[in-house]
């Protein structure tokens, strides 16, 4: 952990209490306060931090509605980082759901009518020809974590157009609170190329550029100057994805992957999560993860890409390509994807069941329904990714339960809204087998006297750790293998395969032990990938440490400018 150290800043009195980065409200001490002319502004006690977060604390409290706390979360963080970042960390499972996952949709769908004050960069089409300069004239030079978005499909919430920078900013504030990156690298990015939602559209406090979405040629020109200026102004950057829709969320993945140092958080944070949770699983159902059969709602970027991992590690466990092929089978909105079916996209193609291979199923139409794929394949992991709340059904659940003593079962889609189905339903129609793991957090489930902690299978388990990793390992690119060695590393760390007790996954408090854990890995498996410059045990546990805040106050001293 780093030491505290000294801070050298030019700025002083209202100035100084005006920048969330630097203020400290009432903990300023009392020489700061008169080297700095901030006597007079600040009632006369010197705080804490700890007592600052207990008002803070009890403030929060105070606040019944879930999108009053998230605002009044992100109040502070527009006053004061370093409190903020303390008030999380004391109270992580109050708080993350609350600046993140679930309640981050709603402060997303309503961003016009909550907004307060500026965060991050918004670009928008119409201002195109100026991105460099607006990279430029950006204020801090030491970014090295952008998270950015253009809004189109936001968790299961669809275009939400501007509104979708909320989750920048929660996918951010995590990387400090559960990645101890410092705030001040991090740089949430909206790219404003209109949006299609026409309730936004018509709202007179809408807050965006009020046109219909660019697209095709047009959008792919505005992406391409966008990386080229991130890259002419922080070419060290770590650039993640976020929320894009499916149309383009692989296609900007594999047009920038080898241009800068980047992943998309939806199709490879989520299938590195999803496929740990899946190991943690397997082994405590007593299964090997070569002969699960997998069965996914939801076909899409993200789907596809939990499903390309799986196999990928299907085959390290001792399947041959093939069978790991046979055993994963992908559903979307008509059906189960077969290998007669056109247009296909193109990272389905590898994903899809022959004919052939079914050809003894017994099925009422070619359009192969998910009870008919339960009832024929027999799986053992059922995946949802599809948006759409409420298709795992009782007659789903207990078909598959039927034959498979301990159903891996996982929800996945976000917010809580879209879950495929509700935990307590899927224990009491499996009698309590059932594996859950959900993407959004859910109570844990009380069931004839027993007590069911249900993991959130959330990417928020992968990307901070992913990010620590890069950092401090100085990574010019992520790699699969530092996608694989994060999985692997969150296996290791379930509590109920380890100890037979909790959950899938470590407690959300646990996150910060897990992410630095996960960094270690990542940091790791990056040099000797030869993406980042080699470094000694010694010399990477110390950059570790360095690159890792902790959300205490510094010491001020005065600067010139
Ligand atoms: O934000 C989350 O909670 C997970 C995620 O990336 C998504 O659902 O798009
Ligand atoms: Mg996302």
């Amino acid at each position: 952990m780093s030491r505290k150290e000294t801070l050298y800043t030019p700025y002083n009195g209202a100035v100084l209490l005006e920048n969330p980065l630097l203020n400290k409200g009432l903990a300023f001490t009392e020489e700061e306060r008169l080297a700095f002319n901030l006597h007079g502004l600040l009632p006369h006690n010197v705080e804490s931090i700890e007592e600052q977060t207990d008002r803070a604390w009890k403030q929060f409290c105070h606040f019944k509605k879930d999108i009053s706390r998230h605002v009044y979360l992100r109040n502070i963080q527009d006053t004061n980082e370093t409190l903020f970042y303390n008030l999380l960390r004391t109270h992580m499972q109050e708080t993350l759901p609350i600046i993140y996952t679930p309640t981050v949709g709603e402060a997303c769908e309503h961003f016009s009518e909550i907004y307060r004050r500026a965060r991050g960069l918004f670009i928008s089409w119409p201002n195109r020809h100026h991105i460099d300069e607006m990279l430029q004239s950006f204020s801090r030079n030491d970014i090295r974590v952008i998270v950015v978005t253009d809004g189109e499909r936001i968790l299961g919430l669809g275009d939400q157009g501007v509104g979708g920078m909320g989750i920048p900013i929660g996918k951010l504030s995590l990387y400090t609170a559960c990645g101890g990156i410092h705030p001040a690298s991090t740089l949430p990015i909206m790219l404003d190329v209109g949006t299609n939602n026409t309730q936004h559209l018509e709202d007179p406090l809408y807050m965006g550029w009020r046109h219909p979405r660019i697209s095709d040629d047009e959008y792919l020109e505005f992406m391409d100057m966008f990386i080229e200026a991130v890259k002419t102004r922080w070419p060290d950057v770590l650039l993640q994805f976020e929320d894009f829709a499916q149309k383009n969320a692989t296609k900007l993945l594999n047009r920038y992957r080898n241009e800068l140092c980047c992943f998309n958080d939806d199709i490879q944070g989520t299938a590195a999560v999803t496929s740990g949770t899946l190991m943690a699983a397997s082994q405590v159902a007593g299964t090997r993860l070569r002969d699960q059969r997998v069965v996914f709602l939801g076909s899409g970027s993200a789907g596809c890409g939990i499903a390309d991992k799986i196999m990928a590690l299907m085959v390290a466990d001792g399947a041959t390509p093939e069978q790991a092929r046979n055993n994963i089978f992908m559903i979307d909105r008509f059906g189960l994807l077969t290998d007669d079916m056109p247009n296909l996209l193109d990272f389905q193609q590898n994903l899809v069941t022959s004919r052939a291979s079914i050809a003894h199923w017994k099925v009422e139409s070619s359009n192969i329904s998910l009870l008919e794929v339960v009832r024929n394949a027999h799986p053992t992991v059922l995946i949802g990714v599809s948006g759409q709340p409420g298709l795992f059904s009782e007659e789903v659940v207990k078909e598959m339960h039927r034959h498979c003593p301990r159903p891996i079962i996982m929800p996945l889609s976000n917010p809580t809204s879209r879950a495929e189905a509700q935990p307590k339903d899927l224990i009491e129609w499996t009698q309590g087998a059932a594996l859950i793991a959900t993407g959004s957090p859910f109570a844990p489930v009380f069931w004839q006297d027993e007590h069911y902690e249900i993991a959130q299978c959330n990417n928020a388990y992968i990307f901070p750790g992913l990010g620590l990793g890069v950092l401090a390992s100085k990574a010019r690119r992520v790699t699969e293998a530092m996608l694989v060695t994060a999985s692997k590393t969150l296996a290791a760390h379930s509590p109920l395969a380890t100890t037979e007790k909790g959950g899938l996954l470590p407690p959300v408090e646990m996150i910060e032990s897990v992410s630095r854990a996960i960094a270690l890995e990542v940091a790791r498996v990056a040099q000797q990938e030869g993406v980042a410059p080699a470094m000694s045990e010694d010399a990477l546990q110390q950059s570790l440490d360095k690159t890792w805040w902790n959300a205490t106050y510094s010491a001020y001293k005065r600067a010139s400018f």
